[in-house]
Formats: structure tokens, sequence, C-alpha cells
């Protein structure tokens, strides 16, 4: 797994270093080197410019000009001020020493000559705005970024896309879109989720000393990225000795005369990510129509209310059901009432691995009053629990109902204070949204995120069931739940990439998405087995 770290834990790396000799100084340099490396290895080199800030961001963009200009690369300096004006003392001196070397510089130019200068250049070096980026971008970055991002050139940004957040991945202004970017140091959470994803192009780290990894992990990330290595040995072994029992049973508890396909994808989601058997319970009424549309899939009747929700005569026979499956899920589609609320604090009672999902988790919100956090008692069991709060549904569990979480850090922040009230390595939230974080007590897993083509109605049933499945088919420790959540997210997002192939990237359909999910398993597989063979997006 590689490690993300907060921004301002980055700094602590940085003043590790200068303690074992590394100095700031020294580290700039070898961070333009690698930006020159970089801009090198990306071929064709006509002419580059290197848009420069006024930090210490623009001091690597210096010196990547220098390299440059050294090995022969016709290269431009973009920059607000006259070396000589620079006010910070690294920066002023890099870029005075790129001056004495005859690079050359362009200082303040108007709109029109920056978007006369971008139609003549091949490769752009952003080095505008770093990790030192607050706000919205102003005057000149705001205009140079406009026109580098219309320019047809290829981007490369140096640390972060001038004008993204580091640390949240928003950009409230126009951000540098890029087709790589050379990080230092380490990744940082703003480079992987929101409006990173789409900014930050490749991402390469430059590491810039042998010490780095040791003071990163010193520096407590605050994420950890999942490589597929990591999900090697998180599911069983492939094995012929096995019956439909073994293979793993999940119990789906769901639906509402309100509701009735949540809960059916969640089903057929569960059994298309391996789950020898699968039975679905719902409310009484809705139990012919479900049942009349699924083949594989016994559907159980219980209790109702006249609001076509579960009764309180169901919360007994649902636990008895539970205990009898390998894992249990409960949430799609079954709104919130006083018959589901008690269905799912019955639940909670078991001594079976659960996934709580969408209005599961609304009536763990209603039982706690918004605070889930201030109950742990509530969540505490022996068994594994995974909870699977988008934004909206995370807001509400942690009393931020009216201003959900905006960012991946923020989303991490409220699940830590859901795991963190609970103290134990059997909870677990999956903080779903367009980067998604599988949050443990000890460590946040981050899977590679899946393509937009999730973002489409009942794609979250659909991950319920797959987490559901997993906990049945896997033997692995409370501690390694994070990763096994990671690799379902990674198999739902492939299975989303496969569904875009099939109906295009907005035409795709969560059920799209569930019938890819078996092929997208065992393509993760291949891939986990022969990790050079390539893969998806
Ligand atoms: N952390 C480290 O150890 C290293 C950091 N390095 C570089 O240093 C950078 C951070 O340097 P700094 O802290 O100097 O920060 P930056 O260079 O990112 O930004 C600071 C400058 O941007 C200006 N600025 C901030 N918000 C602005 C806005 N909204 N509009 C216009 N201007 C704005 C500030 O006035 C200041 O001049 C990193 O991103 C990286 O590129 C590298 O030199 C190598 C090592
Ligand atoms: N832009 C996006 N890129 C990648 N994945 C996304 C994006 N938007 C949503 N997702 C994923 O799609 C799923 C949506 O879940 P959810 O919001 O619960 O949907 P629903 O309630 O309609 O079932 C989550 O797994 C989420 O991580
Ligand atoms: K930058």
């Amino acid at each position: 797994m590689q490690p993300v770290l907060n921004v301002e834990d980055v700094k602590r790396v940085e003043a590790g270093l200068t303690e074992v000799g590394v100095s700031i100084s020294e580290l700039m340099h070898r961070a333009g080197s690698a930006v020159a490396s970089e801009v090198i290895r990306m071929g064709d080199l006509g002419s580059v410019a290197v848009f420069c800030g006024l930090g210490n961001n623009g001091g690597d963009g210096w010196v990547a000009a220098e390299t440059l200009h050294g090995k022969g690369v016709a290269v431009t300096v973009v920059s607000p001020v006259d070396p000589d004006d620079i006010q910070g003392d690294l920066a002023r001196v890099v870029a005075k020493s790129a001056q004495a070397a005859g690079v050359s510089i362009v200082v303040a130019p108007p709109r029109d000559k920056v978007v006369e200068l971008l139609s003549g250049t091949d490769v752009v070096v952003d080095a505008m705005l770093g990790t030192g980026f607050h706000g919205t971008p102003r005057a000149p970055f705001d205009i140079w970024i406009a026109c580098i991002n219309a320019s047809g050139a290829r981007v490369l940004s140096v640390d972060v896309p001038s004008g993204l957040s580091a640390q949240t991945g928003l950009a409230d202004g126009e951000c540098v879109i890029a087709d790589t970017t050379v990080t230092m140091l380490v990744l940082k959470p703003g480079l992987l989720s929101d409006s990173g994803r789409d900014a930050c192009g490749a991402i390469i780290v430059a590491p810039l000393a042998e010490q780095t990894e040791r003071l990163t992990i010193e520096a407590d990330p605050v994420a950890w990225r999942a490589d597929l290595d990591d999900y090697v040995d998180v599911l069983e072994p492939a094995s012929n000795a096995v019956d439909k029992f073994s293979r793993g049973s999940v119990l789906v508890v769901g639906g509402s005369t309100r509701f009735v396909g949540a809960p059916m994808m969640a089903a057929m989601a569960a059994a298309r990510a391996g789950a020898g058997y699968v039975t679905l319970a719902v409310p009484e009424p809705v139990a012919p129509i479900i049942q009349a549309r699924m083949m594989e899939i016994p559907v159980l009747a219980l209790p109702a209310g006249r609001d076509g929700t579960f009764s309180s005569e169901a919360i007994q026979l649902v636990a008895e059901l539970a205990e009898k499956r390998t894992a249990t899920l409960v949430g799609p589609g079954m709104r919130v009432s006083s018959g589901t609320v008690g269905v799912v604090s019955r639940l909670l009672e078991t001594k079976v691995p659960l996934v709580v999902d969408a209005d599961g988790l609304n009536c763990i919100s209603r039982l706690t009053s918004n605070r889930a956090d201030e109950f742990p008692e509530l969540l505490r069991r022996a068994a594994p629990l995974v909870l699977t709060p988008h934004r909206r549904e995370l807001g509400r569990l942690v009393g931020l109902e009216d201003t959900p979480p905006a960012s991946l850090t923020a989303a991490m922040e409220a699940a830590r204070r859901i795991v963190w009230a609970d103290g134990g390595s059997e909870l677990t939230v999956v903080a779903k949204g367009s980067a998604t974080a599988c949050v443990g007590v000890d460590v946040a897993v981050l899977p590679k995120p899946g393509p937009a083509a999730l973002a489409t109605a009942g794609s979250g049933d659909v991950l319920g069931g797959v987490i559901a499945a997993f906990l049945a088919r896997s033997n692995v420790d409370n501690e390694d739940i994070p990763v096994l959540c990671s690799l379902a997210c990674e198999v739902h997002g492939y299975a989303g990439s496969i569904a875009a192939e099939r109906f295009g990237s907005r035409g795709a359909m969560a059920r799209d998405i569930i019938d890819a999910l078996g092929l997208a398993e065992d393509a993760l597989e291949e891939q986990m087995a022969f990790p050079d063979s390539g893969g998806a997006e």
C-alpha cells in the first residue's frame, strides 16, 4: 500500500529530512531535477514553458528550467516578477541561478503574450501554486491557468495542479488540468479525490530522499492507497471442494412497498459476487412481485405494517434468519419506521457479520438522534460490522446533516469519529463517494476509484451486496476488513468499467454493473496473478 499524508504532516517529513542533513534547498534541487527528468521522459520536446509562482513550488520550476536548459532543451520561464524581486530567499536564489545560466525569461506577460507563447509550446510545466495555495487563484495565475487549459500543450504539474487544494481535492476557481503530476515526497489526499481525480492525470511520486519512506510512516499517514497485491490473501483461494453453503450464504433484508428494486439489486449483486446461497427477506406485500422476478434467490415474506415496511413482528424473525447465514446486509429500500429501526437494532445484537446500508444507516441515525459517534455501545459487537454511507448518510450519522462532508478527508474524519468511538476492529465505515475510503480503527484504505458510470441509482445497493458476499466468502481477521471492503469497491468499480464499455459511460445502469461483477473479479484476480498484463482504466 502507498501512504497518503495530510499536507500539514508533509512538513514533518520535511523537518525530519532536514535533521538528517537534507536541507530544504537540497530538496528543491532534487524536486526540480525530478521534474526535469519526467519532462524529458515525455519526449517530443520542441519547446517547454515553465510557469513559475512566487513560493517554493515556483522554486522547483526554476530548478527544472535550469536543468532542462543545461540539457539543451528550449525552455522559457514565465514569472510574475523579475528573479531579483522574488520575496522568498530559496526561490529567489534558484531563479537568479537559472537567469545567470541563460534561461530565457518572460516577466509578467499580458494575456495575449501568454496565448502566443503557448501556441508554440509543446510541454507546459505548471509550477505556479503548490501546497501553500489557499482560496481562489489570484491574478496573474487565474489567467495563466485558463490559458494553459485552453492550449493544446501537454501539461506536467509540479506537486499538485495549480488551483487545486492538495488537501481537499477541491478547486474554488479553475485549476490546471494536467497530463502528469509529479508530486513531492508522498501522495496527498486531494490528488486522489474529488476534482483531483480529473486534474492530476498520471501521478508520479518523487520520494527525493531514501529516508522519506520511514519519515512518512512516522508522520502517521491519514490513509493508504491499496495496490492489487494487497488483495492477494484476502479471499479464499478457489477450490472445487465446495457446495453452495460453504461458498457463503447471504441474507439481504430490505424493501418496502415504496422501494422494491433496491433489495433485489443487492441480492443479485451478492449472488454475482460469489455468495453460494442468497436469500431475500422483504415485507410481505411486496414478496410476490419480487419472487416473480427472482429465479435463483428465494424470497421470504416478513410481517409488514400498513405503511408497507417491516412491522415489529418481523424483528425477531429477521434475527433468527440472520443467525443461520454467513453474512447479512440490511437496509436497501427499507425506509425508516419503528419496525425497520427495530430490525436494525436487533440485527446489530446478532453475532453474524453485518453490512448496514442506505435506510439501515438512516435507522441508526434515527436511533441515535444523528449522533452514532456518541452511542458507541449500539455499534459495538464481536462480529464484523460494515457501514456503507455516502456523504449525506455519513453526515446524518455524525451530526452534520446540514453540512455533509465535502471532501475525502472530511469524510474520513467523520468516519473516524464513529470507528474511534466504537474503538474495536470489528467496525469498518466505507465512506462512499467519487473517491471512497474504507475506514477501520487502525487504518483507512483507499481503493482505486471506479468510473463515474458508478454514479447511477442503485449502484450503492450493488456495492452493499458485494461487501456482504465478500464477508460471507472470507475468513480474514477483523483488522483486515477495511482491505476486504476496498477489494469489494475495486470489483464494483471494475464492473462499472465493463458496464460502461458495454452500454456506454452514460448509459450503464446498476443492473449492468451487477451483471459484470463476476467478470470483474476474474479480471482483477488475473491482474493480481500477472501484474504486468495491464488493466482497467
Ligand atoms: N514540502 C517539501 O518538503 C518540499 C516542497 N517543495 C515545493 O514547495 C511547495 C510549497 O511551497 P510554499 O509553501 O512556498 O507554497 P507554494 O509555492 O505552493 O505557494 C506559496 C505562494 O503562493 C501564493 N499564493 C497562495 N495562495 C494564493 C492564491 N490563492 N492566489 C495566488 N497566489 C497564492 C503565496 O502568496 C506564495 O507566494 C510544494 O508544493 C513543492 O512544490 C519542493 O521544493 C520540495 C520539497
Ligand atoms: N463519480 C464517481 N466516480 C466513481 N464512483 C462513484 C462516483 N459517484 C459515485 N460512485 C460510487 O457509486 C456508488 C454510489 O452509491 P450510493 O450513493 O449509495 O448510490 P445509490 O444510493 O443510488 O445506490 C458508491 O460506491 C460510490 O463510491
Ligand atoms: K503546481
